[in-house]
């Protein structure tokens, strides 16, 4: 896993000054997550995407802005209707896109659960008990067991400042058994206060978080995700592979022990710094040791989810959550005792292996959704010669990456998409789309890029003429124009981010940020003999114009 280059900016506030290119907060590689300032809970779409920084009343045009690029994304799919068989492409079309809408909130940003703790456990993988996962809130949810495990007691071994210390003051049993309980003390002497990356630094800001941490090189456990069945759940719910390939399965890396303690251990709204590109998530597991408050709350769009493990922190179980890295979360106040959590952060990584006999009891190719892309896809009067059907994803991902984003990582609904027209034969690729930049100028056309990195460039614009320039000299884009694709959805406006600075010349120079969001482009192929071809594979993102060419729907 190659770590994120932490002198990159990563945009993921909203206001961005751009001194050079520079944000304002550049995470940190080494400490925890960036704070992403974001709305109170979960998602306007509102927001602008760009901006002039002498733009002091950007407030007042953010509503035209945004009402702007829904219109444009409309006028790409209200097309004309020459003909009765159009009208019918069109209305599968519509159909599609309504289901696709309607689909927005039916996809799990984030699921728990809890693996009961047995004394008697001897290790044996089949032992019984139960494990459950599933929507926090749903009543049913501890019954809707999706795997039957066991844990063994919890065993914590820390490595003590004062290297003379006896081993045996230096360990937990948890729930916390007699012979340990006067360790606990020690436990937390030996952690540091946590801090989080903000403004490019660590920090240690109680106001924003209040904790404290051991190093994952610091300790050991005889906790394992795998073997107590939390990653199966997860790679079921967060990563399915629907086809059961078996392509992608996750690796989960031990992060930190935290503590939360009370009467005011928390830690405020904010959104994890994926630390490298194939990381999508992450997993927070709480070990039994009595608290009350703490609640764990995960934000994503308009959906919140709230994991509250204090009225059971003393029953003999681990709770869990994992959640995708790009949702904003919280953890509430926490009011009496300790709230000790392990996180791990979630990959996504290739298996070249088959599972064996792997039980999956998702199958995501017949759901409502894929009937819809089949039907469309399917009907000859629709894009009979071929052409560009594009998705704006609803998570974001590191599409201002030089090496672009990661279709293994693709989350909830757009894995759905990419995988559902792939599998009909149709080609799929991920590219940034360049929003509107908005300054006292012209108004700015979308455009579709084919370079994912972010860049400085050192164009002026004072002109529409100016701002195609400066887009496709400086920044490059797509051979396929953006009024060249069929759009499904809106953008997501919360999933932009930086793709170049570039100066506006007005009443006077200020520089500006421009953005992009990303987005799933499909190339459905012709129809030959009353059959599409089948295209079998994705753009490349680095193909040379001819290749470019050769791929288009309409040679
Ligand atoms: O402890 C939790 O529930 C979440 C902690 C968290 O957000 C983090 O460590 O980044
Ligand atoms: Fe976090």
């Amino acid at each position: 896993m190659e770590p994120q280059d932490s002198s990159k900016p990563v945009e993921t506030g909203y206001i961005v000054p751009v001194p050079g290119i520079a944000p304002p907060s550049t995470p940190s590689e080494e400490e925890d997550p960036q704070i992403a300032p974001s709305p109170s809970t979960g998602g306007q779409h509102s927001r602008p995407i760009g901006w002039s920084l002498q733009d002091e009343d950007y407030e007042s045009w953010e509503d035209e802005e945004s009402d702007k690029s829904i219109e444009s994304t409309a006028d790409a799919t209200d097309q004309e209707i020459p003909d009765e068989k159009e009208a019918e492409a069109n209305g599968q079309l519509r159909a599609l896109q309504f289901c696709v809408e309607a689909n927005y909130k039916e996809f799990l940003f984030a699921c728990g659960g809890t693996v009961p703790i047995n004394s008697e456990h001897q290790g044996d993988p089949d032992a019984t008990g139960k494990e459950a996962a599933s929507r926090p809130e749903s009543a049913s949810s501890k019954a809707s067991s999706l795997i039957s495990v066991t844990h063994p007691p919890v065993t914590l071994r820390w490595d003590p400042e004062d290297v003379s210390a006896p081993a045996s003051q230096s360990k937990l049993i948890l729930p916390i058994e007699e012979t340990t309980t006067g360790n606990l003390k020690h436990l937390l002497a030996e952690t540091k206060p946590a801090t989080f990356g903000r403004g490019g630094e660590d920090v240690y800001d109680e106001s924003y978080r209040k904790a404290s941490k051991l190093e994952p090189q610091t300790f050991s456990t005889n906790f394992c995700p795998y073997s107590a069945g939390i990653i199966e759940v997860i790679s079921q719910l967060l990563l399915p592979d629907p086809e059961r390939t078996g392509q992608r399965i996750i690796k989960a890396e031990l992060y930190k022990l935290n503590v939360y303690t009370g009467p005011s251990g928390h830690f405020r709204s904010h959104v994890d710094t994926p630390r490298s590109r194939s990381q999508f998530g992450s997993l927070v597991v709480c070990l039994p040791v009595k608290h009350d408050g703490g609640a764990l709350e995960v934000r994503h769009n308009d959906e919140v989810m709230k994991f509250d493990w204090a009225s059971t922190s003393e029953q003999s179980e681990l709770q869990w959550a994992a959640f995708y890295s790009d949702c904003e979360h919280e953890v509430f106040p926490v009011q009496s005792g300790h709230r000790i959590t392990l996180t791990y952060n979630l990959y996504a990584t290739f298996n070249s292996i088959q599972p064996l006999g792997s039980f999956s009891p998702l199958n995501n190719t017949q759901t409502p959704l894929d009937r819809e892309i089949e039907a469309l896809v399917g009907d000859a009067t629709f894009l009979p010669d071929g052409g560009y059907v594009g998705f704006h994803t609803t998570h974001t991902y590191p599409h201002n990456d030089l090496e672009g984003c990661l279709e293994d990582t693709l989350k909830g609904l757009d894995m759905v998409i990419w995988r559902g027209f792939q599998r009909l034969g149709c080609a799929v690729c991920l590219r940034p789309v360049l929003q509107p930049a908005s300054f006292t100028g012209p108004k700015l056309p979308f455009k579709l890029g084919r370079t994912f990195e972010l860049r400085a460039i050192s164009g002026e614009v004072e002109s529409t003429d100016d701002w195609d320039a400066v887009a496709q000299d400086g920044w490059g884009l797509a051979q396929v124009s953006i009024e060249d694709i069929i759009w499904l959805n809106e953008p997501t406006l919360e999933t932009k981010r930086a793709a170049f600075a570039y100066t506006v010349y007005g009443n006077q120079a200020s520089s500006c940020l421009a953005y992009t969001v990303c987005s799933i482009i499909i190339s459905v192929p012709k129809i030959n003999e009353g059959k599409r071809d089948n295209l079998e594979t994705t753009f490349d993102f680095v193909i040379e114009e001819e290749d470019w060419e050769k791929r288009s729907p309409w040679d």
